[in-house]
């Protein structure tokens, strides 16, 4: 469904590099996610994807065909974006904000309403909601209508970076969960950028580890937990398990750090 093949990018004419030969493919129906440091280039390899950001080399493809062949206007009809702090029109209303991709594409009203209140169902808002402004949802309330606006055009890939990080923990675990099902019941494509690598394998079929741009690691969750023999993609994947034992160190000795 999606393949890059080498794709390279830098910000500064070649010196430093924000992606470099990045080739992976994610096939239709997989759900997978990008996790690794901080400045490790997920951002920018998937923006390179609905080309918010171009590459300087390699290739990038959507079910056999060059993105560059696509006219920007079906490629994000196609790709649904969801983002941190998504980014709602602060001045339209929610339904106004989930049918903008449909209006723009020409779709009747009664079209847009109807998939409006669908949507709205689909993601867990209440019918009511989509009279209400950005400002009058709390946090958790405006990623699902961004959600629900990245879906609103019916796309078969959903690009996702960190949709549910600034969220508290009980509301991110919730939205990753219903997210999830919600993937499967639409036989999507989900490519999602995430710094909580315990999010990344619960959620995922499959993990990327990125390091300095590059791929360091490719697999299933399962095998990436699994006495990987990177030694910094071991130490990264460990991170819940070191967690969990902390929590139950606290439990037994009253102490975190023993
Ligand atoms: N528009 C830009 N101009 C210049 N440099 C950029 C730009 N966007 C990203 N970079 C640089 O490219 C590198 C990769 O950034 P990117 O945002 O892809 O990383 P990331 O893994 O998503 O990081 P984070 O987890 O902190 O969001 C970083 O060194 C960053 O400073």
């Amino acid at each position: 469904m999606i393949t890059l093949n080498g794709v390279t990018k830098s910000f500064d004419g070649g010196t430093a590099f924000a992606v470099r030969n990045v080739s992976f493919e994610v096939p239709a129906g997989a759900f997978v996610a990008i996790v690794g440091g901080s400045g490790s280039g997920k951002t920018t390899t998937l923006k390179t994807i609905n080309r918010l950001i171009d590459a300087d080399s390699g290739s990038i493809a959507i079910e056999g065909t060059p993105i560059q062949a696509i006219e920007p206007h079906a490629l994000r009809r196609r790709i649904g974006y969801v983002f941190q702090g998504i980014g709602l029109f602060p001045h339209m209303n929610v339904a106004a904000n989930i049918g903008i991709t449909p209006q723009l594409l020409g779709w009747r009203t009664e079209e847009i309403r109807a998939r409006t209140i669908e949507l709205l169902d689909l993601v867990d808002l209440p019918r009511e909601f989509a009279t209400r402004m950005p400002s009058e949802l709390s946090g958790g309330q405006r990623q699902r209508v961004g959600v629900a606006r990245a879906l609103a055009a019916r796309p078969s890939i959903m690009l996702m970076d960190e949709p549910f990080g600034a969220l508290d923990p009980l509301t991110r675990d919730a939205l990753g969960v219903n997210y999830r099902r919600l993937h499967d019941r639409m036989k999507l494509t989900t490519l999602m950028v995430t710094h909580d690598v315990l999010e990344a394998v619960l959620l995922a079929d499959r993990i990327l580890v990125m390091r300095a741009g590059e791929i360091a690691a490719d697999g299933p969750p399962r095998e990436l937990l699994n006495d990987h023999p990177d030694i910094e993609v071991r130490t990264l994947m460990d991170m819940p398990r070191r967690q969990s034992t902390r929590v139950q160190s606290l439990l037994e000795n009253g102490a975190t750090h023993r």
